[in-house]
């Protein structure tokens, strides 16, 4: 499944080093396209609200932390209802699909897309595609009314299914041809391999000259979008894992030389495990992707264990599932969607753990290892989590119905965007461990950094400045602006 663009990313410099990133429109590829008046203009509810409809010019930018001399940088489309749009609401039908890993606010994203098109734009005709890319063209379709969707924010999961795999461009761009309707809103909720998927659908759709809008929603719980803020469910999956945490401290604080263990999502970003670490205070140590990490002989894990057992008498690893992968036997399986299938990293240190105490050391150990990954991934989304949904749903909305293609909405800054899928699926977000935020994390959990000898591979990529190869700590890392 290839992932190269077909179209280039329009362009749109200006003064001082301004960059407008811009997304697509129908108006780049359909002639004499008919606008008409946004029906919010008559919605008392927002015809009040100075300045409700966004200026054509506003723009966000991407970097804000600036020196006086750079200049202006990348810039995003704001999102927001426009004046014109480009959909008469009878006309229009919608569809919406989630694909991919299921995760804190699907329902809620659905609810607020169904929602808006009705209450905001008038539009009646939604339909859940029943179980990811795959049911656009082998299931039925679910009809969503705003009455069916009014609860489903409370619950987990997605009330139309997802999947992984099944993703086929012709078929899927046929299926919403063969509906006989010509003038749709396509909402993708989904991740990288989902947006991916969205970009040769968008493409596929251009190319036939459709009037069809698709229109990305950012989906993944491990955070790893890159450009974006931060992606929905973060927010509550960080807050779910503190439980976890919570639980493998009791047990390792009422046990002696106790150790408590939990594995958090992140196939490749440890994001969660990272801001569960700093929100929780009781974790000795974080284990994440991005920092490798060895276990035997000095700076290693083992022998931080036990300075952490002798000093405090019990301690908490938080390992993120993709941690450590390369030191584990390798198996070359993948999921249906091509996603690499990892070993159980918590399961295998927690046995090297029990191994090592019980035939190195004279220290008796009792280990719990606690697994929450499903239950944290299940549970709706908490307050503040739902408030984003919302703000991505209505933002996807005001975006399709004004023209606008091949994009996703996304908060940058704090601001929401219109970001073309070109950017969004160019690079998976990580934790940079040369950053300030996993520096902060080194100093609140006083883990050693793992970058000796035995980890060279960052020391010869030059991804750090200076080592200190006596305390193994990072103040020597080079921090970004
Ligand atoms: N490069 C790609 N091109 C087209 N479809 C893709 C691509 N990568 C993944 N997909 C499809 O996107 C869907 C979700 O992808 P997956 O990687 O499982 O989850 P996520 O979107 O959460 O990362 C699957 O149906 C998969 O077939
Ligand atoms: O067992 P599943 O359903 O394939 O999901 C496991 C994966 O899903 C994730 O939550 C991420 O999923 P997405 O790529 O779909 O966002 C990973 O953390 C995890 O490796
Ligand atoms: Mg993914």
């Amino acid at each position: 499944m290839g992932s190269q663009s077909n179209f280039q990313m329009k362009e749109v410099p200006g003064e001082f080093g301004y960059v407008l990133q811009d997304v697509p429109h129908f108006s780049d590829y359909i002639s004499d396209l008919q606008t008409y008046p946004n029906p919010l203009r008559s919605n008392p509810a927002y015809s009040v609200v100075k300045q409700y409809f966004v200026d054509m010019d506003d723009s966000v930018p991407e970097k804000i932390v600036v020196h006086k001399d750079t200049p202006r940088g990348v810039h995003f489309r704001r999102a927001g209802p426009r004046q014109q749009v480009y959909f008469e609401s009878d006309d229009v039908l919608a569809c919406i699909v989630t694909c991919g890993g299921l995760c804190p606010g699907l329902n809620t994203v659905i609810r607020e897309i169904v929602h808006s098109l009705d209450y905001m734009y008038g539009v009646s005709k939604v339909l859940g595609i029943d179980g990811g890319y795959r049911g656009f063209y082998s299931k039925n379709t679910i009809n969503l009314t705003p009455k069916l969707c009014n609860d489903i924010h409370k619950r987990g999961g997605t009330i139309i299914g997802s999947s992984r795999g099944g993703h086929d461009t012709t078929k899927i761009v046929d299926s919403i041809q063969d509906r006989g309707i010509n003038q749709a809103c396509v909402y993708i909720i989904g991740g990288d391999g989902t947006l991916r998927g969205a970009n040769v659908i968008y493409e596929e759709i251009r190319k036939r000259g459709l009037k069809v809008a698709v229109a990305g929603i950012p989906k993944t719980i491990d955070n790893d979008i890159p450009v974006i803020d931060r992606s929905f469910g973060f927010d509550t999956a960080v807050e779910e894992a503190q439980r976890a945490i919570n639980a493998a401290h009791v047990e390792a604080d009422s046990a002696e030389n106790g150790i408590g263990m939990v594995k958090l999502m992140g196939r490749y970003s440890g994001f969660i495990a990272m801001h569960a670490t700093l929100a929780s205070r009781d974790v000795d140590c974080c284990l994440i992707p991005e920092s490798p990490f060895y276990l035997e002989g000095k700076g290693g894990l083992f022998e931080y264990i036990e300075k952490k057992l002798k000093e405090n008498g019990h301690m908490v690893i938080v390992v993120a599932e993709g941690a450590g992968q390369e030191l584990l036997p390798t198996k070359n399986e993948e999921d249906a969607s091509g996603n690499k299938l990892l070993q159980d990293v918590g399961l295998w240190i927690a046995q090297r753990i029990k191994d090592h105490f019980a035939k190195q050391t004279k220290m008796p150990i009792t280990l719990k290892y606690i697994d929450p990954t499903y239950m944290i991934r299940a549970i709706p989304s908490n307050a503040s989590d739902n408030v984003y949904c919302t703000l991505l749903a209505q933002s996807a909305v005001h975006g399709a119905m004004a023209g606008y293609t091949g994009f996703t909405s996304g908060l940058v800054n704090g601001r929401h965007t219109y970001i073309p899928f070109n950017r969004i699926i160019e690079k998976q977000n990580k934790v940079v461990i040369t950053d300030r935020m996993w520096a902060r994390l080194l100093s609140s959990t006083n883990q050693p950094s793992f970058l000796g000898p035995k980890c060279p591979s960052l020391m010869n990529a030059g991804q750090l400045g200076t080592y200190d190869k006596v305390t193994g700590l990072l103040g020597c890392l080079s921090l970004k602006p």
